[in-house]
C-alpha cells in the first residue's frame, strides 16, 4: 500500500476568507476542492514542503503560520499521512499557477464545496 506524507496550507485573509483550489483531471480525487498542497518530497520539513506548495500552487509567500492539524487517512488506494497549517500572513497575489480554479471562501461556505473526505475533521475544526 503506498504512503504519502503531505504538507497542505490553509490561507485565512483579512477578510476571515479561506483560499481554496480545485483538483484536475488527472490528479488523485479529480474535481474535488482542497487547499493547496502537496507531497513532502525526501528529507523535507514538512513546513517547507508546505511552503513550497504554496509557492508553487498558487504564488503566496507565507509569513505566518502554524501546524493546525495532523492526521492519517486511509483512501482505498493509498494510506496519507496529512498535515494542514493555518496561514494567517502571506506575501503576493493568489493565482492560478496551475491552471486550476481558485477561490476565497468563508469557512461556513466550505460545506458547500465538495471536498476529499479526509478534510472534514478539519473543515469541522474551521468553523
Ligand atoms: N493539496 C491537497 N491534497 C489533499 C487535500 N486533501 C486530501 O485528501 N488531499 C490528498 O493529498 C494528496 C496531495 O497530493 P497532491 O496531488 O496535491 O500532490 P502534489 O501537489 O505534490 O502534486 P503532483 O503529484 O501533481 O505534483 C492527494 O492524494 C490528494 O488527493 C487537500 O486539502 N489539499
Ligand atoms: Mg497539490
Amino acid at each position: 500500500m503506498p504512503e504519502q506524507i503531505i504538507s497542505i496550507a490553509i490561507v485565512q485573509n483579512e477578510h476571515k476568507k479561506l483560499l481554496i483550489s480545485r483538483r484536475q483531471k488527472d490528479q488523485h480525487l479529480a474535481g474535488k476542492w482542497e487547499f493547496p498542497g502537496g507531497k513532502v518530497e525526501q528529507g523535507e520539513a514538512l513546513e517547507v514542503a508546505m511552503l513550497r506548495e504554496l509557492k508553487e500552487e498558487v504564488g503566496l509567500t507565507a509569513t505566518k503560520y502554524s501546524l493546525f492539524d495532523s492526521l492519517s487517512f486511509q483512501y482505498d488506494e493509498l494510506h496519507l499521512h496529512l498535515n494542514f497549517y493555518l496561514v494567517t500572513a502571506y506575501q503576493g497575489e493568489a493565482t492560478s499557477l496551475e491552471g486550476q480554479q481558485i477561490k476565497w471562501v468563508s469557512a461556513a461556505e466550505l460545506s458547500q464545496y465538495d471536498f476529499p473526505k479526509a478534510n472534514l475533521t478539519v473543515i469541522n475544526k474551521l468553523l
